[in-house]
C-alpha cells in the first residue's frame, strides 16, 4: 500500500521573526508535490525541518501515522540541497554505487547522462551536468520519499524537459517534494501544488491563484 508522509503545524522563528507559522501538508507515495513561494519565503527551511536536518519550533511529521523525528534514519526521506553536496575528487560511477538503491540500478545506469559522465569526477562535469546527475541519484535512492531543492536550476530548458519525465517516472514508487523558481517546470511536473507565502502553506487549485496571492504577477 502506498505510504503517506505527513507534515504539519511546522512552525519556525529565527530571532523572534516568525518564517513558518502554520504548515500543513500531505505527500502519498505516486505523487509529485510542487512548493512554490517567494525568496526568503521559508521553503529550504520547511524541507530541512521535513528531513531532520533543521530544528523547528515545533513540528509534526509522520509517516502512515507513525512520527518521525528524523527523516534520514532508515533512508525513509531523501533530500537534494539547494546548493551541490557531492564532493569533489570522487566518481561519479562510484557515488553512484553507493546512493544508488540496488532495485533502480538497472533504470538508472541506462540513463544517456550517467553514460556520458559515470567515468569523470564531480570536478569534470558542468554544473548543469552535475545538478541532474545528483538529482537523479537522489530520486534513484533507496527513501520511500523525495525532497528535491531547486533541481531545475542550472539546467537549460530542452534538458529540463528531459528530466521530467524521469521525475514523473519514479513518482510511480515514491513521494516526491519539489521546489523551484522556475514555476512553470513545478506546475508541469507536480500533482499538486503548495504556495508558502506569509508563513502559510496554501493548497493551489487553479493556477489563476498563483496570481492571486502575489507569487506571479499576471502582467
Ligand atoms: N540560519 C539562519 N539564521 C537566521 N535566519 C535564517 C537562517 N536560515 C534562513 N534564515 C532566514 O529564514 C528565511 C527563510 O529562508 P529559506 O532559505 O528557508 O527561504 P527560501 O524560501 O528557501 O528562499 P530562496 O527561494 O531565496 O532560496 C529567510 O529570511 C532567511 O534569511
Amino acid at each position: 500500500m502506498n505510504k503517506t508522509l505527513k507534515v504539519d503545524s511546522v512552525q519556525l522563528e529565527f530571532d523572534g521573526r516568525k518564517i513558518l507559522q502554520s504548515v500543513y501538508l500531505n505527500c502519498t507515495q505516486g505523487e509529485v508535490i510542487g512548493l512554490l513561494g517567494r525568496n526568503g519565503c521559508g521553503k529550504s527551511s520547511l524541507l530541512k525541518i521535513i528531513f531532520g536536518t533543521r530544528q523547528a519550533n515545533y513540528r509534526y511529521v509522520s509517516i502512515d501515522e507513525q512520527f518521525i523525528h528524523k527523516g534520514y534514519h532508515n533512508n525513509r526521506i531523501a533530500y537534494l540541497p539547494q546548493h551541490n553536496y557531492l564532493p569533489g575528487g570522487i566518481k561519479i560511477e562510484q557515488l553512484a554505487r553507493v546512493l544508488v538503491d540496488p532495485i533502480s540500478w538497472q533504470e538508472f545506469a541506462e540513463l544517456a547522462i550517467y553514460q556520458r559522465n559515470a567515468n569523470k569526477k564531480i570536478h569534470e562535469l558542468s554544473g548543469g551536468e552535475l545538478r541532474q546527475l545528483e538529482t537523479l541519484m537522489i530520486i534513484h535512492s533507496r527513501a520511500d520519499f523525495i525532497l528535491l531543492d531547486e533541481p531545475f536550476t542550472h539546467i537549460s530548458p530542452i534538458q529540463a524537459d528531459e528530466f521530467k519525465p524521469v521525475i514523473r517516472a519514479c513518482a510511480k514508487r515514491k513521494g516526491i517534494i519539489v521546489t523551484d523558481h522556475q514555476y512553470y517546470n513545478i506546475l508541469a511536473v507536480s500533482d499538486k501544488v503548495i504556495l508558502l507565502a506569509d508563513g502559510v502553506t496554501k493548497h493551489i487549485a487553479d493556477n489563476d491563484e498563483l496570481i492571486t496571492y502575489g507569487y506571479l504577477s499576471g502582467k
